[in-house]
């Protein structure tokens, strides 16, 4: 669906001609509400709004807009802002089911030839009861896949009431995550297509820097050229760095005024660019004594008050103007928790509470771009569009990532896993908070539960005092979620000025403010996980929200992912590190399904990612076994000649098969489909595996878990293109790599006695666990590479010497086993 004037006269045309019952009786599963039921916000009936195209198009759209109202309103028909459309997949199923019943008729043979067998055998039978859980998870997750269609244009109707939303930006780090990646996604968020006057973006700086800051204010000058140039031409990507730089956005106009503007436009985004990158090379990069910079100097990145900005402010409303930017760096002090990402949004959630209080909030990660401009129109479908009492609690857009690699060979791409398990979860009570490019009710994130009430002490409506001491002490800022709790928003003095609540903002902006409030266990983002995301999803679960994804064509936005093997793998240890704290704590999915309005088969699609931090026991128990049995002689799988062989060659030839196909069904090569079953194993040994450790040790209080903040990569960003390292899998001295390298010493061991055994004559019908053998080192084949590889393609001779060390331990063990 596109805002200009001239499809949205077509659209309206369409609908006029449509009989309109046909919408609602269309499809039996549409869950969209009747749009009469919609809850549109009292407080925002602005005088002032009016089409952002006005020209004669648009008036003759206007009157349609109203002819086309005036009769739906007059009649009980109305038509669904969104669809919801079961996927059909029985193919899908019935393999599925298949693996199961192998799985289960495996498991039964191996109890009953248990006593027959050594230990080797039970081990096995441990594993792959194990697996055959893992799979039941999956089974369940994916069972009745669900897309939901939104149709945006229905809302143009209502385009006065639209809802207001309030978007944050995080950034933490100028070196990690350069300020010319946050610009281009604050400018995209800037140029959405929406009331200018609704929006107001928040930029959170963890890391309190003159530069983001400097960076910020030069984008908002560019951004009074960008965002008209993009309304008025209709482009599609709205982050610069794109759409000048992809080649795939060639420009789409060839009338002379539309070169020379784009020309112009250019050019002065490359001025941008250059600005920031000038500043980035100094060590100041502006002038810090200057009134607009002042409050940056002589400040400590961990230690400094908070610094509140208003970078942009839409004054007089206008909706074709541009949204209010407002800089926000929370105060710090080392004497208090910050909590990292959760900590920051809870923040941007107050002091924007404090300052435009829209029911609505996006928050996005700051190198995640909005590439649909209209997205805001297809999560208001999702988000406006229910019956009342079954609305979702968030509208969240899966991750997709630009510059993707080709076939995938970090394995990070996770396009299967998003959408078969993404699609299936949808399904259920809809899916996991992912952290970035969500659409949150406000209200929800302040606590309530579906039914209106609050969780404080008992599921009671608040008291002014009961308001305080869950929110804070800021008088102000109560008020602000007085109105939100009973259904209204924005702030009583609506059209309000910024600078009016500059006070409140920095109060609640201070590092002391939580205390003692529910903030962080009850209220905003939940602590107490390096994956708060999840974990503050699950609790909104908990409570018995539904939640929905927002999957619109082009892809609502897209972010970074890690180009290297050492990024990828930290990014993917924090991952399993907060899940792990999550499946730990009481916050577990199965307490909440027993004592909260968790669904079971939603906890069981929890369980699919918070199991990831235990996968690694039974997976390396499991790629041990055939190793230990070639070298101690002993043997885990039934012999070729035994019909139950067949059971496990079934199981290695449907399973990936299947996962073969489901890669190919959605137009994934068998390369990518090869990398990420790669990758699976080899971040399972790594990231996953010290996980797993970093948990044990916070649980004896010998760690704290912190955040890492992931690498972004520039190179697309400044135009240029020198990564030539980018997925070819690197090491570095880090321990994570000893586990993987072990294993494929190990596996060579084993190989080479398995060729001695052969030459000798002596072959025992092992040639199972061979297989297995070849299989694991095909896995490993970048560690087995990387034995004989130099510079960082190479593993570092430390950690060949610890892995040679470590096999050389099991090899002596297997062997003793074998005499004994
Ligand atoms: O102290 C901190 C640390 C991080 N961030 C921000 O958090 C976001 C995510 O950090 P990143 O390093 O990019 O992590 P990723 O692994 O790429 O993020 C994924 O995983 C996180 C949970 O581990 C989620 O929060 C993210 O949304 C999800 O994209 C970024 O915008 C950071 O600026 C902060 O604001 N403050
Ligand atoms: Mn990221």
């Amino acid at each position: 669906m596109e805002l200009d004037a001239d499809r949205f006269i077509k659209g309206m045309e369409s609908v006029m001609r449509r009989p309109v019952h046909e919408d609602v009786t269309a499809d039996v599963d549409s869950e969209g509400g009747s749009s009469s039921d919609m809850d549109f916000d009292e407080s925002e009936g602005d005088s002032n709004v009016a089409y952002p195209y006005e020209d004669k198009r648009c008036a003759k759209a206007r009157c349609y807009c109203t002819i086309v109202l005036r009769f739906l309103m007059a009649g009980p028909i109305s038509l669904p802002l969104y669809e919801k459309l079961p996927q059909k997949n029985t193919v899908q199923r019935v393999l599925d089911v298949t693996i199961f019943v192998l799985l289960l008729t495996l498991l039964a043979y191996r109890i009953l030839s248990l006593k027959s067998n050594g230990f080797s055998w039970f081990f096995a039978l441990l594993c792959e009861s194990w697996f055959t859980f893992v799979w039941v998870v999956i089974l369940s997750s994916k069972w009745n896949p669900v897309v939901y269609r939104t149709y945006p244009e229905r809302l143009l109707f209502w385009i006065d009431e639209l809802p207001p939303v309030d978007m944050f930006v995080t950034t933490a780090d100028p070196t990690l995550e350069p300020p010319i990646i946050t610009v281009n996604t604050v400018l995209s968020l800037l140029a959405f297509d929406y009331p200018a006057n609704k929006l107001a973006c928040y930029v959170s700086d963890d890391g309190c820097s003159p530069l983001t800051f400097y960076a910020l204010l030069e984008a908002s000058k560019f951004a009074k050229l960008w965002v008209p140039f993009c309304k008025k031409y209709g482009i599609h990507t709205r982050a610069p760095f794109r759409y000048f730089y992809d080649e795939e956005e060639s420009p789409h106009d060839n009338s002379t005024e539309f070169i020379r503007e784009y020309t112009k436009m250019k050019d002065e985004y490359e001025v941008l660019r250059r600005k920031i990158e000038d500043a980035t090379e100094k060590s100041i990069p502006c002038d810090l004594s200057s009134e607009e910079f002042v409050a940056f100097s002589d400040i400590e990145r961990r230690n400094h008050p908070s610094i509140i900005k208003v970078i942009l402010e839409n004054k007089e409303g206008l909706v074709d103007g541009l949204p209010h930017l407002i800089y926000v760096s929370r105060e710090k002090c080392p004497k208090y928790p910050h909590h990292y990402k959760a900590g920051a949004l809870n923040v941007l959630t107050r002091v924007s509470g404090a300052m435009t209080n829209a029911p609505f909030i996006l928050n996005v990660d700051c190198d995640m771009y909005a590439n649909n401009s209209q997205i805001v129109f297809h999560a208001m479908c999702l988000l406006l569009g229910c019956k009342k009492g079954q609305d979702f609690a968030f509208a969240q857009s899966p991750q997709i990532f630009y510059d993707g690699l080709k076939d995938d060979p970090l394995g990070n791409q996770l396009v299967a896993t998003q959408k078969y398990i993404g699609e299936g979860i949808s399904g259920l009570q809809g899916p996991y908070y992912s952290g970035t490019g969500c659409f949150h009710r406000r209200k929800v994130l302040y606590g309530l539960w579906p039914d209106g009430c609050m969780e404080t002490g008992g599921r009671s409506k608040l008291t002014d005092e009961g308001l305080r001491q869950s929110f804070g002490h800021s008088r102000e800022f109560s008020k602000t979620v007085e109105r939100i709790l009973s259904g209204l928003s924005g702030k009583a003095d609506c059209p309000y000025d910024l600078s009016s609540s500059a006070e409140a903002a920095n109060q609640v902006a201070d590092c002391g403010y939580e205390c003692g409030t529910s903030w962080g266990t009850k209220i905003g983002w939940i602590y107490g996980s390096t994956s708060e995301d999840v974990l503050t999803g699950l609790k909104i679960h908990a409570r018995g929200w539904r939640s929905a994804e927002c999957k619109p064509d082009p892809p609502a936005f897209l972010g970074c992912a890690p180009s290297g093997g050492p990024a990828s793998l930290t990014q993917q240890k924090r991952w399993v590190t907060g899940l792990l704290e999550i499946l730990f704590s009481k916050n577990n999915p199965f307490i909440a399904t027993l004592t909260a309005k968790l669904q079971f088969r939603q906890c069981l699609a929890y369980m699919y990612i918070l199991s990831w931090g235990l996968r690694w026991i039974p997976e390396l128990c499991y790629i041990a076994l055939p190793a230990y049995c070639i070298i101690a002689n002993s043997h885990f799988l039934p012999k070729v000649e035994e019909p139950a062989f067949l059971i496990l060659a079934a199981l290695f030839a449907i399973y990936n098969l299947h996962s073969l196909l489901e890669y190919c069904r959605i137009g994934l090569s068998i390369r990518t489909w090869w990398n990420n079953q790669r990758m699976g194993r080899i971040i399972t040994m790594t990231a996953w595996f010290f996980g797993f450790l970093n948990v044990i040790l916070k649980l004896l209080g010998l760690f704290e878990a912190v955040f890492e903040v992931t690498q972004k990569n520039q190179s697309s960003a400044s135009g240029d293109d020198n990564h030539k390292d980018a997925g070819r899998f690197t090491f570095n001295e880090s321990p994570i790599f000893v586990p993987a390298t072990t294993l494929v010493l190990v596996h060579l061991v084993a190989m080479v006695k398995a060729l001695l055994n052969l030459t000798h004559g002596r072959h025992e019908s092992r040639i199972g666990e061979v297989i297995c053998n070849v299989w694991v080192l095909l896995c490993f084949l970048p560690f087995l590479k990387g034995l004989f590889k130099k510079g960082k393609y190479g593993i570092p001779s430390s950690t060949i010497c610890k892995s040679a060390a470590l096999a050389a331990v099991f090899v002596h063990l297997c062997e003793r086993v074998s005499i004994a």
